[in-house]
C-alpha cells in the first residue's frame, strides 16, 4: 500500500537575502541605488515519489540540494507551491526538534501542545507524559518553562514526544545528532524498535554506512531534483561516482 504520494512537486523559496528585507534597509537601499527586488530560488524541482509501506528510504545528496526541506514537504510543514503530496497515517516528523515548542510555557503544556500538532488527542498525551519526561530525563524539569532548557535538553524533549507513540510514519534528519554521546545512544535504541515493526522510515543523512545498513532504497537529490530512486548501494554509487567522476 502506497503511504507518501508526491507528484510534480515544486518548491520556490525566498532567498535569504530578502530576510533582511525591511524597511529600514530598503530605504538604505534606495537612496543608495542599490535596490534589488527580491528573488526566489527553485529549491524542489518536479518531485515524483511514492513510497510504500513499510519502505525505508534514505535520502542522500549535497549541501543545499533539498533533502531536509522535501522532509518538510511530507510532513506538511512547508507546502508546496506547485503539485500535490498525499500522506496516509501519523507523522512523527523528526525535524527540527522542538521548533514547534512555545519557550513561555511549560514544559508539561509543551508536551501536550506538540503531541496535538503531531496529530495526537489531548487525552492521549495527557496519558504520556510520565514516559516522556522519563525518556527525556526532564522530570525536574516538568513545571519549568521551556526557554529555561538548554538546546539539547529541548531537542530530548522533542525526540521524546515525536516518538513515543508508535507513528505510521517516522522522518528522520539526521536525528542521531540529539543531545550528548549517552543520549544518542538511547534514541538509536529507541529508533532501532521502530525498523523491526512496520512502520515507513524516511531518513536524511550524511552517513552512507548508516544509509546502506538501514536502508532499502536510496534516493539521491540534487539541486532539488531525483537523480537516481531505487537499490540503495546502487542510489550510493551514482552519487559518489557524481562527486568524484575519475573513479569507477
Ligand atoms: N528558511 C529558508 N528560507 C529560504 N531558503 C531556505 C530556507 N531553508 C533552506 N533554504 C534553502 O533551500 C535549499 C535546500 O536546503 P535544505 O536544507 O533542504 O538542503 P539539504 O539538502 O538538507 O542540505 P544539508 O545537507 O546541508 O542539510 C538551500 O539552497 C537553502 O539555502
Amino acid at each position: 500500500m502506497e503511504v507518501i504520494s508526491l507528484s510534480n512537486v515544486f518548491l520556490w523559496r525566498r532567498t535569504q537575502e530578502e530576510f533582511s528585507y525591511d524597511l529600514k534597509t530598503s530605504i538604505f537601499a534606495w537612496l543608495e541605488r542599490k535596490h534589488r527586488h527580491p528573488s526566489k530560488r527553485l529549491i524542489l524541482n518536479q518531485i515524483n515519489l511514492d513510497i510504500q509501506q513499510g519502505e525505508r528510504v534514505g535520502i542522500i545528496g549535497a549541501n543545499g540540494s533539498g533533502k531536509s526541506t522535501l522532509l518538510k514537504v511530507i510532513s506538511g510543514i512547508l507546502p508546496p507551491t506547485k503539485g500535490g503530496v498525499k500522506v496516509a497515517g501519523n507523522i512523527a516528523p523528526l525535524i527540527e526538534l522542538g521548533a514547534g515548542f512555545d519557550p513561555g510555557m511549560s514544559v508539561t503544556d509543551n508536551i501536550i501542545l506538540y503531541g496535538v500538532m503531531l496529530g495526537f488527542s489531548r487525552q492521549q498525551m495527557s496519558q504520556r507524559i510520565e514516559s516522556i519526561l522519563e525518556f527525556a530525563e526532564l522530570k525536574d524539569y516538568a513545571l519549568v518553562p521551556v526557554k529555561a532548557l538548554s538546546s539539547g535538553m529541548k531537542a530530548r524533549l522533542g525526540f521524546a514526544i515525536a516518538t513515543d507513540v508508535r507513528p505510521d510514519i517516522l522522518l528522520l534528519d539526521e536525528v542521531l545528532s540529539v543531545g550528548d554521546e549517552r543520549f544518542k545512544q538511547k534514541c538509536r535504541k529507541r529508533i532501532e524498535r521502530f525498523w523491526e515493526s512496520n512502520v515507513t522510515i524516511i531518513v536524511v543523512s550524511h552517513d552512507r554506512k548508516f544509509i546502506s545498513q538501514w536502508c532499502q532504497r536510496g534516493v539521491w537529490l540534487d539541486q532539488g531534483q531525483i537523480k537516481f530512486s531505487g537499490e540503495v548501494n546502487e542510489a550510493i554509487r551514482c552519487y559518489m561516482d557524481a562527486i568524484n567522476p575519475s573513479k569507477g
